[in-house]
């Protein structure tokens, strides 16, 4: 790999290990991770290269350099998390000092996020491992009680971490002071056997991600010095003392982190797929749109335009919005390392509905891509099926998508409430209030009036949530009752909501940065934002009739003006591809490459399956031909 500056001999494993042999799909489960364990290795050696004058910071943007992995391993890395999680759980939650004691071996330990149990993964409350402290000894003892408290998911935990970050609850002097991390050392450095009294294994085989080595682990009395417990927020003291943290959830925040920044991957995942699919329609010709002419480029089809080019628009949207959220982020951790916690809850019910919304659309957006690949979308060639197992599992992992979508709708809930009782609003809900006020304009048949009405569908579907939970408590229920019985409806305003936020921030964004681009460019993008937002104008259309004055004309000319949008995009639609600038190298696919060699790709992929070594497989002779010969006439 020519692509990484860092000199050969630096490197303990060599370069060359980073090639496959065999397709990764023929491999067995267990061949899978021993083959990503050896290319990973090599990474990990570059990676931590790379990263030597590269102080880790809290709240620091992820680097882009992993994406190198995509290209290197179809599947998942299980170093992954030792970078998406660990690292950032220790920099956000312990001490300078804890910081300082728990990397100080830089690279040399490998670490996971060990959080989910068996019997609890959403409902962090409700965990079962104990972290009690033995004030003589001045150590915490873990254990897990029960079957259920196992971890059960934590990626990197089967076979590769040799420590990870416990959420456990407190115990101290008697009492349960809730979940709290705890940094864990769980195999031995040099020989890498679990530690006495830890059970560990690997879960088994996945939908996808099956290389992340997700695992299992139980306690059995381990125990750990009482510093290792991550003491930003709170501590205990040497005493058995606990300071309270200003805000309990604190302690969530490495999951905030990573949900953040799941909009940004989500958008290079969309841009990788799109890529794929957009360059195989303009090589495939099949049919003809006037009988007397030659076949087409698929990608002249209208409806193939309708399903692709808003992918490459998600994309952009994400990007962008990704963006614009991890500004938001840095600013509210600012405010909280000055004791301010005022944001911390707009960010978190930010951060839950866009992760949901950004997943579950790459995910249906990318298996659309696979279909309109037609049958050579189905080949494990095209990559598409490992893309959206991957992007697939973020719609449930580091946060389960209803469950996030719910604590949004709490958020929004609230701010009705402060709404109706005339308090003032963050920007990101203001709109509550001007609702509630009825300051409202008609209809407006532009982007920026799509996204006003978008903003009415919102306020609409949460007034209809507060009145719907009052009618249920009116009736007898409690609050929570009350809660649960509106809960299909307050999906519904979490939903509105991150989709008028993205068309928001998208349209607001080109619209502001369009002036210093050139004249050609900002045509462009800012076709891709008013197609993204037509486009959920036209599939909210029920949604804007109720809560808004749009009419069936303005309906009608919205559908038109997509159409006309499609056809503008349609010429730019592979240079718009190409310019993700993603190599031929990361986007690992038979249909996909820059040059358009399509048929000849696959047939070299074909080539290499392992069944076609020999002309005659041997179960021919061993099953086959005795009941061929039998039944021969
Ligand atoms: C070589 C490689 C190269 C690498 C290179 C390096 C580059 C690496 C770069 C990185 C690449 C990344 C790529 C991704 C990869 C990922 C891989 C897979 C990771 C998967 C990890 C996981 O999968 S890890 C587990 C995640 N597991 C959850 O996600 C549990 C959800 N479950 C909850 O999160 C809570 O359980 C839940 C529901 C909130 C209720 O919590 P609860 O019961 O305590 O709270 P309540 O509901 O009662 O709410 C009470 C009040 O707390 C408020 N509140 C709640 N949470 C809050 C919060 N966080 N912040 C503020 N406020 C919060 C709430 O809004 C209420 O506020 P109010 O009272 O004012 O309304
Ligand atoms: C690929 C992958 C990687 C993972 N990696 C890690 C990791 O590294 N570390 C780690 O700790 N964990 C990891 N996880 C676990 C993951 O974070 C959890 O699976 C996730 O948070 C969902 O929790 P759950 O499995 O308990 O789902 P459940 O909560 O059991 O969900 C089941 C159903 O119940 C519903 N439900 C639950 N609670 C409510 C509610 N209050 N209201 C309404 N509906 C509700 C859900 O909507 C869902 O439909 C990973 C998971 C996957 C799939």
């Amino acid at each position: 790999m020519k692509c990484y500056p860092v000199p050969r001999e630096n490197l303990v494993l060599s370069i060359d290990n980073l090639k496959d042999d065999i397709p990764e799909e023929y491999l067995s489960h267990k061949e899978c991770y021993e083959n990503v364990i050896r290319k990973g290795s090599v990474l990990y050696d570059i990676f931590s290269e790379l990263s030597k004058d590269r102080k880790h910071k809290a709240h620091q943007a992820p680097s882009n350099a992993y994406r190198i992995s995509d290209g290197i391993m179809q599947n998942v890395n299980p170093f992954l998390l030792h970078f998406a999680l660990f690292v950032p759980a220790i920099t956000n939650q312990a001490t300078p000092e804890q910081q300082a004691e728990f990397l100080k071996h830089g690279f040399g330990i490998i670490g996971t996020y060990a959080q989910t149990e068996l019997g609890h993964g959403t409902f962090l409350r409700g965990l079962e491992t104990t972290a009690t402290l033995d004030l003589e000894t001045d150590e915490f003892v873990l254990n897990s009680p029960t079957l259920t408290s196992y971890k059960w998911w934590p990626g990197g935990l089967g076979h590769t971490a040799n420590h990870c970050v416990v959420m456990a609850q407190l115990y101290v002097k008697g009492k349960c002071h809730g979940p709290h991390l705890f940094f864990v050392q769980i195999r031995d450095i040099e020989t890498h056997e679990p530690l006495p009294g830890l059970k560990l294994g690997e879960i088994g085989a996945k939908m996808g991600f099956n290389t992340a080595d997700n695992g299992f682990l139980g306690f059995h009395n381990f125990r750990i010095p009482r510093n290792n417990m991550l003491m930003k927020n709170s501590q205990v003291l040497k005493d058995g003392t606990y300071v309270e943290s200003k805000n309990e959830k604190l302690t969530y925040g490495s999951m905030v982190f990573v949900r953040v920044y799941l909009l940004s991957d989500m958008a290079y995942m969309l841009a990788r797929a799109a890529t794929i699919s957009v360059r195989y329609s303009a090589v495939r010709h099949q049919s003809h749109i006037k009988p007397d002419e030659p076949e087409v480029q698929i990608l002249d089809f209208v409806i193939q335009q309708h399903k692709l080019f808003i992918s490459i628009a998600t994309s952009h949207a994400f990007k962008i919005c990704g963006l614009w959220l991890w500004q938001t982020y840095s600013k509210v951790m600012e405010d909280i390392g000055k004791g301010s916690m005022d944001r911390l809850p707009e960010l978190h019910a930010l951060s839950c509905c866009l992760k949901t919304t950004s997943t579950r659309d790459a995910g249906w957006l990318i298996e659309q891509c696979r279909l309109a690949c037609g049958g050579h979308g189905y080949l494990m060639s095209s990559n598409l099926p490992s893309l959206y197992t991957t992007a697939t599992a973020a719609i449930t992992y580091e946060g389960e998508s209803t469950v996030l979508l719910l604590q949004t709708a709490r958020y929004l809930i609230k701010s009705w409430k402060r709404a109706m009782e005339g308090e003032s609003l963050p920007a990101t809900v203001s709109f509550l209030s001007e609702y509630f006020n009825k300051r409202y304009n008609k209809w407006e048949n532009t982007p920026k009036g799509i996204v006003d009405g978008l903003k009415l569908v919102v306020a609409g579907v949460t007034k209809m949530c507060a009145e719907s939970i009052q009618k249920h408590v009116s009736r007898g229920q409690q609050y929570e009752e009350a809660w649960n019985s509106s809960s299909v409806q307050l999906i519904k305003a979490s939903e509105a909501y991150s989709r008028a936020l993205l068309c928001e921030v998208f349209w607001f964004e080109v619209d502001k940065v369009s002036s210093t681009l050139s004249n050609n460019l900002a045509v462009v993008l800012k076709q891709l934002a008013e197609l993204y937002i037509t486009y959920w104008a036209l599939e909210k259309r029920g949604d804007l009739l109720v809560y808004t004055t749009i009419s069936k004309d303005d309906l009608d000319k919205l559908q038109e003006r997509y159409e006309e949008l499609l056809a503008l995009i349609r010429p730019n639609a592979v240079g718009l591809v190409d310019s993700f600038d993603i190599r031929d190298e990361i986007l690992c696919s038979t249909l996909g490459a820059y040059d358009g060699r399509v048929y000849e790709r696959m047939m070299e992929h074909a080539l290499k399956s392992p069944l076609n070594a020999e002309t005659v497989n041997q179960s021919f002779h061993k099953y086959m031909k005795p009941v061929i010969l039998k039944h021969k006439i």
